[in-house]
Order: structure tokens, then sequence, then C-alpha cells
């Protein structure tokens, strides 16, 4: 178990982290969200001992992680980190990228291993090619597939999908994940998108003017979320009569109090999203077909 326990750090003078605590469990997922700048970056390096605490102690399972201070080589064995720019080897191929840190005294299974580790990536086609040529999408995923290669008790992801492609994301989150999950990895995934969050993590960790807002499953904090910092993570949303009501729960009738003139017409797919004033003020809610501007429509929140 990862156990953070009212840690607080800073670069120079002003706090970027304050009395944080939370715990991670073997084998689960908790995704740390937060707006740019909130500190999901740094928690994660302080999570790998890269930086010396100002206060608190942080644990995995009985071993204390600590920061270059009191550690001359940063990191631990049973810990992999996959930050934001990837340290690859660029004049190797994928494949020894990936084998770099697996032990050569088991060839067979050295290779077995990189052979299933480009699965999860989806990158066997690529095995033989130098990194240097990839693009910035493959070395992610060559990054990830180099992380898992040894089995570690837990991962710390910094936005592990952001330079991937939306053709490949989908399939990749869905293998990393699986595969975590499968060998029982803990994992903590700093991100922006909550479609990295959704269906995958256990919990949910929300970081805001440095310290925790919220911590909870995902559908807990979707269903009742108690800030709109909280709310606007998981879609548009409106406050109406000083409550958070989503996009999707106002549905148009044909009579009600809540009378709005139509505004804008987003195309999102499946649904239109639509911009209305509500005496004054913008509203956002869901509907199956474009309404025209000035249209007077009945709304109710579901
Ligand atoms: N090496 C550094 N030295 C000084 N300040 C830093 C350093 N790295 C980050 N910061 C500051 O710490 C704060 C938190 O940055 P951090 O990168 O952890 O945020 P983040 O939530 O990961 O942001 P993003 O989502 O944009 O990646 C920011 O104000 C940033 O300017």
């Amino acid at each position: 178990m990862l156990q953070v326990n009212n840690i607080s750090f800073s670069y120079q003078k002003t706090e970027i982290l304050k009395n944080i605590s939370f715990s991670v469990k073997a084998g689960e997922q908790l995704s740390i969200i937060g707006e740019s700048g909130s500190g999901k970056s740094t928690l994660l390096k302080l999570l790998y001992g890269e930086f010396d605490l100002n206060s608190g102690r942080l644990f995995w399972r009985d071993t204390e992680i600590l920061g270059p201070k009191y550690n001359l080589v940063v990191g631990y064995d049973f810990m992999k980190y996959v930050a934001q720019e990837f340290d690859l080897m660029p004049f190797t191929s994928v494949a020894e990228n990936i084998g770099a840190f697996l032990s050569n005294f088991y060839p067979e299974e050295k290779q077995e291993r990189i052979k299933e580790l480009l699965e999860v990536v989806e990158l066997t086609a690529f095995a033989k090619v130098k990194v240097k040529t990839l693009s910035g999408g493959q070395k992610q995923r060559v990054a990830l597939a180099r992380a898992l290669a040894k089995e570690p008790e837990i991962m710390l992801l910094d936005e592990p999908f952001s330079h991937i492609d939306n053709f490949k994301k989908q399939s990749l989150r869905r293998n990393v994940f699986k595969y975590l999950k499968l060998k029982n990895i803990a994992c903590v995934v700093a991100t922006h998108d909550k479609e990295d969050v959704l269906g995958f993590a256990d919990r949910m960790l929300i970081l805001n003017n440095h310290e925790v807002e919220e911590e909870g499953a995902p559908e807990d904090l979707f269903e009742n979320p108690k800030t709109p910092l909280i709310a606007s993570f998981f879609g548009e949303f409106n406050v109406i009569d000083n409550k958070i009501i989503y996009a999707h729960q106002l549905e148009v009738v044909e009579d009600s109090s809540l009378k709005v003139r139509v505004k804008q017409t987003y195309f999102k797919g499946h649904y239109y999203l639509i911009g209305a004033d509500l005496n004054g003020e913008l509203v956002f809610f869901e509907h199956k077909k474009p309404l025209d501007v000035d249209t007077e429509v009945c709304l109710v929140i579901n």
C-alpha cells in the first residue's frame, strides 16, 4: 500500500502542495486531477522521491520513500514513473528499449516478455524500428511498455496517453489499464482527460488550491459533485438555484416554469449541446436535434 501522510512541498517560497494525505492499495488505480499548475506532476515526482518534502512522510508498504537528501539514487525497484518527457534510448530499437532493464540470463523469457509488452502497447510491427524515428505518440507507448517491463508494484503515470491520437487512444487505454489490473500493479495517474478516469480509476483525487479538494469513487463524485470544479471535469454543467445541474439533466418539455431562449447550438455526435438564455444567464442542455436561435423552449431538471 502507498501511504501519503500529510505531505507539503515547495520549489521556492510558495507552497505548491499542502498537507496532502491519501493511500493507494496494491492493484488499485487512483487518478489525480486538477487544473493546469495545480501540482499533479509535482505530486507524482514527490511520490517517486525526486524531491525532498518540506514535511510529511511517504511509504510503499514498509519502505519509506525518501528524497535526494537521503537517497543517492532517485527511485526504487518497486516503482516506475513515466514522466511527460520520455527517457528513451533513441538509437536502439523499440524492442531493445522495452527489454533494456530485463535480465539476459533467461533470453527466451526476455523475448516472450518483450513480445507481450509490444502487444499491450500495439507496437509489434515497430519492434525493430529505431526509437528516434518514431512519432511522439509512439515514443510514449515505448515508454509505457518499458516501465511495465519489470512488473513494478506501483506505476506513476503523468498524462500517459496525451501524445497518442484518438484512433489508438481508446484501445491502448483499455490494454494498459487491463494489464495493470491483471498484474495487480497499483497505479497513480495524473491526467486532464476524463476518458483516462471513467471506466478505469477506482478512485479519483482532485487537487485545488494546493490541497485535496475531494477524493472518492468516480461514480460518487460524478453523481454528487460538491463544487463546480469537480462537475467541470465530467462535462458541461450549470448552476441553477445554487445547485449544480449537468447539461444532460435538463430536458426539453412542452411546458414548464423554466423557460429559456436558444442562443447557440453545437453538434456533439449523438446529441446537440444547446446554449440558451435563462434570465440573463447562459445555460447549457443536451438535445437530440439542433434548435434555431431565438426559439423559446421549456426545460425540466431530471
Ligand atoms: N522545477 C520547478 N521549479 C519551480 N517551480 C516549478 C517547477 N516545476 C513546477 N513548478 C511550479 O509548480 C506548480 C505546479 O506545477 P505542476 O507541473 O506540478 O502542475 P500540473 O498540475 O502537473 O500542471 P499541468 O497539468 O499543466 O502539467 C506550477 O505553479 C509550476 O509553475
